[in-house]
């Protein structure tokens, strides 16, 4: 086992150093795909295990938004999919169609680079800046995952626009905008749809501090050996995802795996971790995964992750005091920022939730 572990160390070491990117080795025409990306029998047997489902997640058309007759019928499918499947696509958002697709071809091109251009953004330094092919299950877990992303924290001061790469740089400022347009929106109905103010979440800043990922999964030449995504919840208050036509997303609900098929105009919202903990369970954190791509064409998608970055002011974070009572008393323990970051930049994709961590036990 010693020996298996230091070659695997290692070829995740030369594969990390040669920069090249999940993308560059698809790419340069492999056939097999290296051993460091092979995952387990138990992960690899439930893919096989996941017939396709007719199901998909709800769709809610957003265009009568504004009007008073309207909106309690939105506020009501917004909260019963937040609650049931905690991922919905929203449509007639208000984003023009042409932002959307300029925002995945933008991305598409910066992955399209030769690896050596996109060398020097390369690096493992997680907490600020630019960073490109954050394959972060490479060093945290035993199986890497077929992706690469390109990351940028958003937010007051960063990253410098400078910062960004020149091929993407103003559609990703561009997203980054509508995409937190369309979050405050999504939060303002899953308010009211709790009883609360409509600005309850803006209040708490929750758009103030982002990250925008862009991701690639290049063809894979042995898709059922790996996966795209390892299934995961978001440690967010809420994330906002924009896909391209290349299927593979999926999403749990209840013991099946239900693809999340990709609507032109569509842009995929799901309620992360925090959002569930500060909600008391009232909306739901969903496993969801990405297959390993078996398209000759990319699949792109864009993530932008929404998080809190203020509270009650005195350090703690956990269930709404406006949501509990003697009827629904928390069932989430209170817990410090330096706790979830802790949590966050720690753990692999794929172990213990924060939410099992902080959940009141009987
Ligand atoms: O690429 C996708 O569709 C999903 C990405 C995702 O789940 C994530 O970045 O957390
Ligand atoms: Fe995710």
């Amino acid at each position: 086992m010693e020996a298996t572990n230091y070659n695997r160390a290692k070829a995740v070491k030369a594969f990390d150093e040669s920069k090249m990117g999940v993308k560059g080795l698809s790419d340069s025409g492999i056939t097999s795909i290296p051993p460091i990306f092979i995952h387990p029998p138990q992960t690899l047997s439930d893919l096989k295990s996941s017939p396709s489902k007719p199901t998909d997640i709800p769709v809610i058309d957003l265009s009568d938004v504004t009007s008073q007759t309207h909106r309690p019928k939105i506020i009501n499918q917004i909260k019963q999919a937040a609650k049931d499947w905690g991922f919905f696509q929203v449509i007639n958002h208000g984003v023009p169609l042409s932002v959307l697709d300029r925002t995945i071809l933008a991305i598409q091109a910066f992955h399209d680079l030769p690896h050596e251009t996109k060398a020097k953004y390369y690096k493992r330094d997680e907490t600020r800046g630019v960073m490109y092919s954050s394959n972060n299950d490479l060093y945290r877990t035993n199986a890497a995952s077929w992706h690469d992303s390109l990351q940028a924290w958003m937010g007051p001061e960063r990253p410098k626009v400078e910062d960004l790469p020149e091929i993407c740089r103003e559609e990703v400022v561009a997203w980054d905008f509508h995409a937190t347009g369309v979050a405050e929106t999504v939060m303002e109905l899953l308010c009211e749809g709790l009883g609360l103010e409509a600005g309850k979440f803006k209040e708490l800043t929750f758009s103030q501090r982002r990250a925008l990922v862009g991701h690639c999964y290049p063809y894979c030449p042995q898709p059922d050996l790996t996966m795209g995504i390892t299934p995961h919840t978001d440690p967010t208050i809420l994330t906002v995802l924009l896909q391209n036509s290349v299927p593979g997303l999926q999403v749990k609900h209840g013991d099946s795996w239900v693809n999340v098929n990709p609507v032109h105009g569509g842009v995929i919202v799901n309620v992360g971790d925090m959002l569930q903990i500060i909600t008391n369970g009232e909306y739901t954190s969903v496993q969801h995964r990405v297959l390993a791509n078996s398209r000759k064409e990319s699949r792109i998608s864009i993530v932008i992750f929404f998080n809190l970055s203020k509270w009650k002011g005195d350090g703690y974070y956990g269930p709404l005091p406006e949501l509990l009572s003697p009827e629904k008393p928390p069932i989430y323990r209170d817990f410090t920022a330096e706790e979830y970051i802790a949590n966050f930049y720690g753990k692999g994709i794929d172990t213990k939730s924060f939410i099992e961590k902080v959940a009141i036990q009987d």
